[in-house]
């Protein structure tokens, strides 16, 4: 009987989850089939350590994430509650999430990434000397104190070691002190050792009173036994939910018994892949016929199909058990009294302004640690203004002149919307950070883009093309005038800023790196044709005209041709290009 309900408690009930799957590339315009990850799940999270255990696509990911409210609800049916109410909007903002994949900014150091999450999640009104304690805190309990001034790597930079990234991650979750943890795997890329010290490090946190709930696919025994709670799942149904220590008992009532010094851990995973039967009759006809163990095995296939139907039988089997009952019947007791949310607006514990404060000091931090694709877009522009400069170098006023000036512009436009195509990288790779980070409620959507145009786009973007028409407009002679000259820098930022935005329009919607590329490389060319200097536009089919309006290069095109002959001479007494409307 319960007796005490003051701790926190996550219920999920008769939870299913459907995805619709495709097949192969081929059959992209095939119908999708519908999937059944989870089936009726129905489990009982509280204080202290779950494990979510179970073979590989066994949906151990899945109900994490749905758990965490990380997934869309579309799909999602079954109830979910917290202690007995609704999730609400605010969930992500009270509860951690760490990812599979150590989603971090490598740059920074163990001790400012922590800090950047506590400026981003504590309350403004806790003086930075506090924030500065709490980090210090954390890092002392999770054993960080030594590397706290290392940086955290990144793909080109040797940065700690796989077990202090994880544990800086888990850091970054626990500065908020959040009373439910969830980790993916965290485990995952870890020698035995570390993995270890992780799971002792979560079960102290457990310890304190909080949720702890983590997938893992594989545990070593001494991971295994520190886990108060297990819940194995098979093909996304509970083969058992309870206690850790009644999961061996259980699977001997139902007939498979665990053979001395075998692992508890592997054992469930044999039972549910099958593992455990055919071992043993393998054994027993590979010494009747005399046939190898490892051919015996190769004799099993259809091994998927074989999981389901075994997940099936033990799921039924265990809806049967008296631990099956008690977690109904704690699920039933627990949401007795079920009331609303009492927020239904996201709140973000930070103001907007802070957001931007700190973000652009990340963002200032990283490109000044990471300053070649600065100074890259820097010398590269340099080198291109003074070859075009050298090029149309002091063009005349009479036809030849015209050419050449019409030229230069065109080749212009062109270097800066060709010269922007690499930011799209700007983007898509911080993209799993940003979607990490604002889906945990760090900080607004506005906010990270406001940040990253100030302290990224105009240092890396803007300034280089300011540098470049600086240059090329005074070498090649243009019009000799102050506000020509502005508005000719002012239309190549423009460019630079349009090109830009197109490009992470691209990254947020592609995920792929080549393709995003591709693809912004594909619309550049289709803009360049349709911006006015390689075809009539007046003279393209009617059913094509409708690009133009679409092309960057043509806006640009016409803008600075605009200004840079309306005022202009070419022979005595004819003004060459008269103020007219163009489009
Ligand atoms: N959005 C989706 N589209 C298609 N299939 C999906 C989707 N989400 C989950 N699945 C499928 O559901 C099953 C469970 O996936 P999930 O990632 O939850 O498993 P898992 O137990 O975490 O696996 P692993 O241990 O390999 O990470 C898999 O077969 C997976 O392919």
């Amino acid at each position: 009987m319960i007796s005490n309900f003051k701790e926190n408690v996550i219920t999920c009930s008769n939870l299913n989850y459907r995805v619709n799957v495709r097949g192969s590339c081929f059959s992209l315009f095939s119908k999708p089939y519908e999937k059944l990850v989870l089936k009726s799940v129905n489990a009982l999270f509280k204080n202290g350590t779950t494990a979510i255990m179970g073979p590989t696509g066994g949906g151990k990911s899945s109900l994490l994430d749905i758990l965490a409210d990380r997934k869309s609800t579309s799909g999602i049916e079954g109830t979910i509650l917290m202690d007995g109410k609704e999730r609400g909007l605010n969930f992500k903002s009270i509860t951690g999430y760490v990812t599979q994949e150590d989603v971090i900014m490598g740059t920074l150091t163990v001790k400012e990434n922590i800090m950047f999450s506590a400026n981003m999640r504590l309350p403004s009104k806790l003086s930075k000397e506090i924030k500065k304690f709490m980090v210090e805190e954390v890092l002392d309990e999770l054993g960080l104190t030594d590397v706290g001034d290392s940086r955290v790597g990144t793909e080109y930079l040797r940065g700690v070691s796989g077990g202090e990234r994880k544990r800086t991650c888990i850091g970054m979750e626990l500065i908020i002190r959040p009373s439910i943890l969830f980790l993916d795997e965290p485990t995952s890329g870890l020698d035995s050792s570390t993995s270890y010290s992780v799971i002792c490090l979560l079960n102290e946190l457990a310890k304190k009173g909080r949720i702890v709930v983590l997938s893992i696919h594989q545990a070593r025994y001494g991971i295994f036994k520190m886990i108060d709670n297990l819940l194995l799942l098979g093909n996304g149904s509970v083969i058992y939910h309870g206690p850790t220590e009644n999961a061996l008992p259980y699977f001997n009532s139902i007939g498979y018994q665990c053979e001395e010094f075998n692992n508890p851990a592997d054992f469930f995973l044999d039972v549910i892949n099958g593992d455990f039967d055919k071992t043993k009759s393998f054994i027993e006809s590979s010494k009747e016929h005399n046939i190898s163990i490892s051919k015996a095995f190769e004799m099993s296939d259809r091994k998927s199909r074989f999981i389901k139907q075994r997940s099936d039988k033990l799921a039924r089997l265990f809806e049967k058990s008296k631990y099956y009952a008690r977690v109904v019947e704690e699920i039933h007791q627990r949401n007795a009294s079920i009331n609303q949310p009492s927020c239904k607006k996201i709140q973000y514990i930070t103001s907007f302004t802070t957001q931007i404060l700190h973000l652009s000091h990340r963002t200032m931090i990283n490109s000044k640690r990471n300053p070649a694709s600065m100074f890259a877009q820097i010398f590269v522009m340099i080198l291109l203004s003074i070859l075009n400069g050298l090029v149309y170098y002091h063009v005349e006023n009479n036809i030849s002149g015209l050419t050449n000036r019409v030229g230069s512009i065109f080749s212009t436009t062109l270097n800066m919307v060709f010269i922007n195509l690499a930011a799209i990288e700007l983007f898509i790779k911080e993209k799993p950070l940003f979607m990490h980070e604002n889906t945990g409620r760090y900080y607004r959507v506005s906010s990270y883009f406001i940040a990253k145009f100030f302290c990224d786009i105009i240092p890396i973007r803007i300034f280089p093309a300011m540098v470049y028409g600086a240059i090329v407009y005074w070498m090649i002679g243009l019009h000799c005038n102050l506000a020509s000259f502005f508005t000719f820098l002012a239309f190549c930022c423009l460019t630079s800023l349009t090109t830009c935005s197109l490009a992470f329009a691209i990254s947020a919607g592609i995920k792929n790196f080549t393709l995003a590329q591709v693809t912004l490389a594909f619309l550049c060319v289709v803009m360049m044709i349709f911006s006015g200097f390689m075809v009539n536009l007046d003279s393209i089919k009617p059913y094509l005209q409708w690009i133009k309006w679409l092309s960057i290069v043509r806006y640009s095109f016409d803008g600075l041709l605009i200004n840079e002959l309306q005022n202009l001479t070419i022979c005595q007494n004819y003004p060459f290009y008269r103020k007219q409307k163009f489009w």
